[in-house]
């Protein structure tokens, strides 16, 4: 690994269009990104601009059509569906806009998913569910459905079920974009208090300017290349 080794992820003329003929679009041009272990990485630019489809790639969840994309060591390309999805389930953690929690299950039951589904028996997946949510700082409320919980508290619980398993990478696609300022902040907080680790990075795609602070570099994208990085406040 030699150089790459405090790269989590390190992209290279990454292409990928949708569809075909007069229809096609091209998302990514040619992206080249690094993001190194120990930093949250912020991603901004103009809607359309490719952010989603760029971490929707570096998440494993959809394929590139050329260029290269090493995640924790792997190259993403020579990984078949099943491979892909074991990196996914075991070593990263995702946030999203809409929260995502499951309406009929427990804050501790939604937060318990990955460990669930990645094999830990019930008792010890509920306890370590349990530390993840004190963590995040909902401590008191592990049993209440998301639908009793504020929005902040229901990303908080969201990203407390993206660091129970403690993935090694965190991709988070505008995790502040439904919650007002004040809750958004509190929220970045709580990811950057409990999600950074010298091993880990962060991935945070974000419209959002109030909070470039949580931000240790700063990837500039448009039009489907990033075009420049910037150090964030928190790296001044
Ligand atoms: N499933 C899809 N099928 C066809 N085109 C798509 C698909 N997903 C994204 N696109 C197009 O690819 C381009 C990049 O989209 P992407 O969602 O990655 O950008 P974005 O920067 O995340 O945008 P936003 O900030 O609005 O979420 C856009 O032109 C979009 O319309």
């Amino acid at each position: 690994m030699g150089s790459n080794n405090s790269l989590a992820v390190r992209c290279r003329s990454l292409v990928k269009s949708y569809g075909s003929g007069d229809a096609k679009v091209t998302a990514l041009r040619g992206v080249d990104l690094d993001v190194r272990e120990g930093e949250l990485l912020m991603v901004v630019g103009p809607s359309g601009c490719g952010k989603t489809t760029l971490i929707s790639i570096i998440g494993a969840i959809l394929s590139q059509d050329s260029g290269e994309c090493i995640v924790l060591g792997h190259d993403l390309q020579r990984m078949n569906e099943t491979e892909r999805a074991t990196l996914r389930g075991g070593q990263i953690g995702f946030v999203f806009q809409m929260f995502n929690l499951l309406p009929s299950l427990s804050a501790v039951e939604n937060v318990a998913i990955p460990l669930l589904i990645n094999g830990t028996p019930q008792k010890m997946a509920e306890s370590r569910a349990r530390e993840a949510i004190e963590a995040v700082g909902l401590g008191s409320r592990p049993n209440v459905l998301p639908s009793e919980l504020s929005g902040g508290q229901q990303q908080r619980v969201a990203i407390a079920r993206a660091l129970v398993h403690d993935p090694k990478l965190i991709v988070c696609d505008e995790p502040t974009s439904n919650l007002d300022h004040d809750t958004g902040v509190a929220v970045m907080d709580v990811l950057r208090g409990a999600g950074k680790k010298h091993d880990r990075a962060l991935i945070v795609v974000t419209h959002d300017p109030r909070i470039f602070q949580f931000a240790d570099r700063i990837a500039h994208m448009d039009d489907g290349k990033i075009i420049e990085v910037t150090n964030g406040a928190s790296a001044l």
